[in-house]
Protein backbone atom coordinates (compact mmCIF):
# COMPACT_ATOMS: atom_id res chain seq x y z
CA UNK A 1 0.00 0.00 0.00
CA UNK A 2 1.60 3.50 -1.04
CA UNK A 3 2.07 6.78 0.45
CA UNK A 4 -0.50 8.83 -0.86
CA UNK A 5 -1.56 12.66 -1.27
CA UNK A 6 -5.25 13.13 -2.44
CA UNK A 7 -6.67 16.08 -4.26
CA UNK A 8 -3.98 18.05 -1.33
CA UNK A 9 -4.27 21.71 -1.24
CA UNK A 10 -2.14 24.01 1.02
CA UNK A 11 -1.63 28.01 1.64
CA UNK A 12 0.40 29.74 3.60
CA UNK A 13 -1.76 31.99 6.40
CA UNK A 14 -4.12 33.14 4.40
CA UNK A 15 -2.54 33.42 1.08
CA UNK A 16 -2.86 32.25 -2.13
CA UNK A 17 -2.74 28.69 -2.48
CA UNK A 18 0.66 27.44 -3.38
CA UNK A 19 -1.08 24.18 -4.05
CA UNK A 20 -4.10 22.49 -5.09
CA UNK A 21 -5.72 19.45 -6.37
CA UNK A 22 -2.13 17.60 -6.45
CA UNK A 23 -2.70 13.64 -6.46
CA UNK A 24 0.83 12.22 -5.20
CA UNK A 25 1.54 8.55 -4.79
CA UNK A 26 5.02 6.34 -4.01
CA UNK A 27 4.61 2.84 -3.59
CA UNK A 28 7.00 0.21 -1.39
CA UNK A 29 10.13 -0.08 -2.38
CA UNK A 30 9.60 2.47 -5.17
CA UNK A 31 12.02 5.52 -5.68
CA UNK A 32 10.46 8.17 -7.18
CA UNK A 33 11.56 11.80 -8.45
CA UNK A 34 10.09 14.91 -7.88
CA UNK A 35 11.04 17.78 -9.90
CA UNK A 36 10.07 21.27 -10.80
CA UNK A 37 10.70 24.91 -10.73
CA UNK A 38 11.36 26.82 -7.55
CA UNK A 39 8.84 27.97 -5.62
CA UNK A 40 6.13 25.70 -7.01
CA UNK A 41 5.93 23.91 -3.75
CA UNK A 42 8.22 20.78 -3.63
CA UNK A 43 9.38 21.84 -0.17
CA UNK A 44 5.36 22.27 0.95
CA UNK A 45 4.34 19.17 -0.47
CA UNK A 46 7.36 16.77 1.17
CA UNK A 47 6.47 18.37 4.28
CA UNK A 48 2.54 17.42 3.90
CA UNK A 49 3.29 13.77 3.39
CA UNK A 50 5.88 13.93 6.09
CA UNK A 51 3.01 14.93 8.47
CA UNK A 52 5.27 18.23 9.07
CA UNK A 53 1.97 20.64 7.82
CA UNK A 54 -1.49 19.82 7.71
CA UNK A 55 -3.27 20.29 3.96
CA UNK A 56 -6.21 22.54 3.76
CA UNK A 57 -7.48 20.33 1.28
CA UNK A 58 -7.63 16.78 0.38
CA UNK A 59 -5.59 13.84 2.61
CA UNK A 60 -2.30 12.04 3.23
CA UNK A 61 -2.58 8.33 3.67
CA UNK A 62 -0.32 5.73 4.80
CA UNK A 63 -0.96 2.22 4.12
CA UNK A 64 -5.01 3.91 3.53
CA UNK A 65 -4.76 5.17 7.21
CA UNK A 66 -3.90 8.74 8.09
CA UNK A 67 -0.15 9.40 9.65
CA UNK A 68 0.25 8.65 12.83
CA UNK A 69 0.32 11.19 15.37
CA UNK A 70 2.64 10.44 17.82
CA UNK A 71 4.98 7.87 17.85
CA UNK A 72 8.38 7.14 15.89
CA UNK A 73 7.17 8.59 12.46
CA UNK A 74 7.05 6.31 9.52
CA UNK A 75 7.18 8.87 6.72
CA UNK A 76 11.01 10.33 7.35
CA UNK A 77 11.71 13.99 6.06
CA UNK A 78 15.24 14.66 5.56
CA UNK A 79 16.25 18.09 4.32
CA UNK A 80 18.82 20.72 2.75
CA UNK A 81 20.14 21.58 5.97
CA UNK A 82 21.24 19.61 8.59
CA UNK A 83 21.80 22.01 11.75
CA UNK A 84 18.51 23.17 11.43
CA UNK A 85 17.63 19.54 11.70
CA UNK A 86 19.93 19.14 15.29
CA UNK A 87 19.97 20.05 18.89
CA UNK A 88 22.84 22.31 18.58
CA UNK A 89 23.28 21.22 22.57
CA UNK A 90 23.22 17.50 22.01
CA UNK A 91 26.55 15.17 21.52
CA UNK A 92 26.12 13.67 17.84
CA UNK A 93 25.90 10.41 19.86
CA UNK A 94 22.89 11.53 21.42
CA UNK A 95 21.39 13.17 18.30
CA UNK A 96 22.15 9.75 16.40
CA UNK A 97 20.20 7.99 19.22
CA UNK A 98 17.41 9.98 19.35
CA UNK A 99 15.15 7.57 17.18
CA UNK A 100 16.84 4.51 16.91
CA UNK A 101 20.30 3.05 17.72
CA UNK A 102 21.98 2.11 14.37
CA UNK A 103 24.88 0.40 14.95
CA UNK A 104 28.62 0.32 14.16
CA UNK A 105 28.54 -1.50 10.31
CA UNK A 106 25.31 0.91 9.59
CA UNK A 107 27.34 3.65 10.70
CA UNK A 108 30.29 2.98 8.96
CA UNK A 109 27.76 2.07 5.59
CA UNK A 110 27.46 6.09 5.81
CA UNK A 111 30.69 6.85 6.35
CA UNK A 112 29.98 7.76 9.79
CA UNK A 113 33.48 8.21 11.24
CA UNK A 114 33.56 6.56 15.52
CA UNK A 115 35.34 9.85 16.62
CA UNK A 116 32.54 11.98 15.63
CA UNK A 117 30.01 10.31 18.18
CA UNK A 118 31.48 12.53 21.18
CA UNK A 119 31.56 15.76 19.33
CA UNK A 120 29.16 18.35 18.83
CA UNK A 121 26.92 19.55 16.04
CA UNK A 122 29.24 22.63 14.86
CA UNK A 123 32.59 20.14 15.65
CA UNK A 124 31.28 18.74 12.70
CA UNK A 125 31.17 19.82 8.61
CA UNK A 126 27.76 20.22 6.78
CA UNK A 127 28.12 16.89 5.05
CA UNK A 128 29.12 15.04 8.11
CA UNK A 129 26.57 16.27 9.55
CA UNK A 130 23.76 15.27 6.92
CA UNK A 131 25.13 11.54 7.08
CA UNK A 132 23.64 11.91 11.24
CA UNK A 133 20.47 13.19 9.64
CA UNK A 134 19.98 10.53 7.35
CA UNK A 135 21.21 8.31 9.86
CA UNK A 136 18.35 9.19 12.17
CA UNK A 137 15.64 9.14 9.43
CA UNK A 138 16.08 5.43 9.14
CA UNK A 139 15.42 3.61 11.60
CA UNK A 140 13.97 0.27 11.39
CA UNK A 141 10.21 1.69 11.86
CA UNK A 142 10.99 3.72 8.82
CA UNK A 143 8.77 3.10 5.71
CA UNK A 144 9.17 6.08 3.12
CA UNK A 145 11.82 8.46 3.07
CA UNK A 146 11.67 12.00 1.97
CA UNK A 147 14.66 13.42 0.46
CA UNK A 148 14.15 16.99 -0.29
CA UNK A 149 17.46 18.34 -1.63
CA UNK A 150 19.23 16.36 0.79
CA UNK A 151 22.65 15.90 -0.63
CA UNK A 152 22.80 19.73 -2.66
CA UNK A 153 25.10 21.05 -0.38
CA UNK A 154 27.77 17.95 -0.51
CA UNK A 155 30.60 17.25 -2.77
CA UNK A 156 29.89 14.57 -5.97
CA UNK A 157 31.88 11.96 -4.08
CA UNK A 158 30.28 12.48 -0.52
CA UNK A 159 26.82 12.35 -2.63
CA UNK A 160 27.50 9.43 -4.39
CA UNK A 161 28.80 7.62 -1.09
CA UNK A 162 25.64 8.53 0.90
CA UNK A 163 23.31 7.77 -2.25
CA UNK A 164 24.57 4.63 -2.53
CA UNK A 165 24.35 3.74 0.94
CA UNK A 166 20.33 4.67 1.13
CA UNK A 167 19.30 3.23 -2.36
CA UNK A 168 20.81 0.06 -0.50
CA UNK A 169 19.24 0.31 2.77
CA UNK A 170 16.01 1.34 0.58
CA UNK A 171 15.54 -1.70 -1.89
CA UNK A 172 16.68 -3.88 0.90
CA UNK A 173 14.37 -3.14 2.87
CA UNK A 174 11.53 -2.09 0.08
CA UNK A 175 11.45 1.53 1.53
CA UNK A 176 9.26 4.09 -1.02
CA UNK A 177 12.01 7.07 -1.73
CA UNK A 178 11.05 10.81 -2.73
CA UNK A 179 13.86 12.12 -4.17
CA UNK A 180 13.32 16.03 -4.56
CA UNK A 181 16.15 17.71 -6.61
CA UNK A 182 16.98 20.22 -9.18
CA UNK A 183 19.73 18.25 -10.26
CA UNK A 184 18.38 16.03 -13.28
CA UNK A 185 21.31 13.87 -13.96
CA UNK A 186 20.87 12.66 -9.81
CA UNK A 187 17.30 12.43 -10.50
CA UNK A 188 17.87 10.63 -13.79
CA UNK A 189 20.53 8.18 -11.43
CA UNK A 190 18.38 7.15 -9.05
CA UNK A 191 15.08 7.57 -9.27
CA UNK A 192 12.43 4.42 -10.97
CA UNK A 193 10.17 7.33 -12.46
CA UNK A 194 9.45 10.87 -12.11
CA UNK A 195 6.75 13.59 -10.75
CA UNK A 196 6.71 16.92 -12.44
CA UNK A 197 5.20 19.60 -10.29
N1 LIG B 1 6.57 29.67 5.72
C1 LIG B 1 6.11 30.22 4.58
N2 LIG B 1 5.27 31.28 4.63
C2 LIG B 1 4.77 31.82 3.49
N3 LIG B 1 5.05 31.38 2.26
C3 LIG B 1 5.89 30.33 2.15
C4 LIG B 1 6.46 29.70 3.30
N4 LIG B 1 7.26 28.69 2.88
C5 LIG B 1 7.19 28.69 1.54
N5 LIG B 1 6.37 29.67 1.10
C6 LIG B 1 6.01 29.96 -0.30
O1 LIG B 1 5.37 28.80 -0.83
C7 LIG B 1 5.77 28.59 -2.18
C8 LIG B 1 6.30 27.17 -2.31
O2 LIG B 1 7.51 27.05 -1.54
P1 LIG B 1 8.32 25.68 -1.49
O3 LIG B 1 9.49 25.89 -0.62
O4 LIG B 1 7.37 24.59 -1.15
O5 LIG B 1 8.75 25.54 -3.03
P2 LIG B 1 9.85 24.60 -3.71
O6 LIG B 1 9.26 24.09 -4.98
O7 LIG B 1 10.34 23.59 -2.71
O8 LIG B 1 10.98 25.65 -4.02
P3 LIG B 1 12.60 25.46 -4.19
O9 LIG B 1 12.78 24.57 -5.40
O10 LIG B 1 13.06 26.85 -4.44
O11 LIG B 1 13.11 24.86 -2.92
C9 LIG B 1 6.78 29.66 -2.51
O12 LIG B 1 6.11 30.68 -3.24
C10 LIG B 1 7.23 30.18 -1.16
O13 LIG B 1 7.55 31.55 -1.24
Amino acid sequence: MPLEGRHLGFRYSGGPWVLRNIDISVERGEIVGLAGPSGRGKSTLARMLAGYEQPHEGTVRLDGQALPESGYHPVQLVFQHPEKAVNPRLSMRRILNEGWEPDRAFRTSLGIAEEWLSRYPNELSGGELQRFCVARALGPDTRYLIADEMTTMLDAITQAQIWSAVIGIARERQLGVLVISHERRLLDRLCDRMIEL
